[in-house]
């Protein structure tokens, strides 16, 4: 029987969310631009969507725009901070500081979504970055990142959650400092984003309580299909956003193409689940880490068992980042002599066979312990009897290792 315990890289898809998406592909499936009662249907259908998803951010729905996936959507953000100090630039009167490039701080355990395009724009030259280590429990500290400001920073981008260690970074606190100097001095307004990929679905996400400009959606992470959203406070009038994309008018220009109707309504059904059901679901994934984490001690004992997470610092209902002692036990052998769990070391699109370098490392993780470091991330679905053969799974693979030794 598998087991599987790896929701952080990836959800199945919520029963009645394929219903949407097959009714959608029977019957919505008209142009969303056409004006006849075919393209009507499948606007009003997205736009339904589109309420649920605002709904579940604390948003407005005129300020969410869908994307391809979370990837997109870092990518817009990220890439728009050029334009968007070119556009400050010119719009004032004195010239001081016009040669200066834009400023972007983030942290050193920001998924690859964010660091590869922030070190992109930085080897082209095109932007300065900080990027702010986070403290030895894994959790950014909101006055190390202030303190990295800069009259040329425009842009903060700090996740919500880890995706590795669960870890909830003080996003909130940054939020309500970020301009706090700012409009004294007449520069340029600091836009703040958060990755909220981890977060959705497991915490309460509200983007006017978070004081983000911009945060991501990522469909896959919350039994939705794979695309994504991404919010813009004020989208368009207090908030920038510069397309990536060129081409026809959906999504107010600001990601054009004709829209993928079927997964913005399965989308729109997985945001009403969360809306209706997260505490639910964040009560009962949070019981089952916690019996996980309980069992995991009981079969290796606890002097063997080392959680990569600190206990004083606020993490997902759903995450456990465990290291099992002992040589040989190396995260991704121990994972490939199981034959019932599906997990990871660390994130997907990293290789799995090598310990997470910038993540647990960067988190104060010393080495021995990040190699044997295991991933498990349990879902709404998982049971305690899950857990049960999952600790049984990873027994008969420790005997095993330790007996080939
Ligand atoms: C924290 C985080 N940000 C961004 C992404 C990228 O989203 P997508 O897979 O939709 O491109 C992921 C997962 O894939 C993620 O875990
Ligand atoms: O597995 C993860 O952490 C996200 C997909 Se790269």
């Amino acid at each position: 029987m598998a087991v599987y315990l790896d929701c952080n890289a990836t959800t199945p898809v919520a029963p009645s969310v394929v219903q949407k998406i097959t009714d959608a592909l029977n019957d919505e499936w008209g142009n969303p631009s056409s004006s006849y009662e075919l393209g009507v249907k499948s606007k009003k259908s997205i736009e339904e969507a589109r309420r649920h998803i605002a709904m579940m951010i604390g948003g407005k729905p005129e300020d969410v725009i869908f994307t391809s996936g979370g990837t997109e959507v870092n990518n817009i953000v990220i890439f728009g901070i050029v334009d968007y100090y070119k556009d400050w630039v010119n719009s004032q009167s004195s010239v001081e500081g016009i040669n200066e490039k834009p400023h972007v701080i983030t942290t050193n355990v920001e998924h690859d979504a964010v660091i590869q395009p922030i070190k992109h724009l930085e080897k082209k030259g095109v932007i300065d970055v900080s990027i702010v280590p986070v403290s030895r429990r894994g959790c950014v500290v909101p006055q190390d990142v202030l303190s990295q400001v800069r009259h040329t920073t425009c842009l903060i981008t700090v996740m919500l959650a880890n995706n590795e260690t669960g870890v909830i970074m003080p996003v909130e606190e940054i939020g309500r400092e970020v301009n706090s100097q700012r409009k004294k001095e007449k520069l340029i307004r600091i836009l703040f984003h958060t990755d909220a990929a981890q977060g959705i679905g497991k915490i309460k996400v509200d983007a006017d309580k978070l004081k983000v400009d911009y945060l991501t959606i990522v469909g896959h992470k919350f039994y939705g299909p794979r695309i994504g959203c991404l919010y813009a406070h004020g989208l368009g009038h207090e908030t920038p956003v510069y397309p990536l994309l060129h081409g026809g008018g959906q999504e107010q220009a600001y990601r054009p193409g004709t829209e993928n109707t079927p997964m913005i309504v399965g989308l729109g059904e997985a945001a009403r689940l969360v809306c209706e059901n997260l505490s639910t679901y964040s009560r009962h994934m949070e019981t089952v880490r916690d019996y996980l984490e309980e069992k995991l001690k009981e079969a290796f004992g606890e002097g063997h068992v080392t959680f990569n997470c600190s206990k004083d610092v606020k993490r997902l209902p759903n995450t456990c980042n465990v290291s099992l002692a002992g040589e040989g036990l190396v995260g991704h052998v121990v994972l490939s002599k199981c034959s019932c769990i599906m997990a990871s070391i660390g994130a997907a699109c990293h290789a799995q066979n090598k310990p997470s370098g910038r993540i647990l490392l960067a988190s104060g993780v010393p080495h021995n312990r990040a190699v044997n470091a295991i991933r498990l991330s349990v879902g709404r679905e998982t049971t305690t009897d899950d857990i049960d053969i999952a600790i049984e799974d990873l027994k008969q693979s420790v005997t095993t290792l330790s007996c080939n030794k």
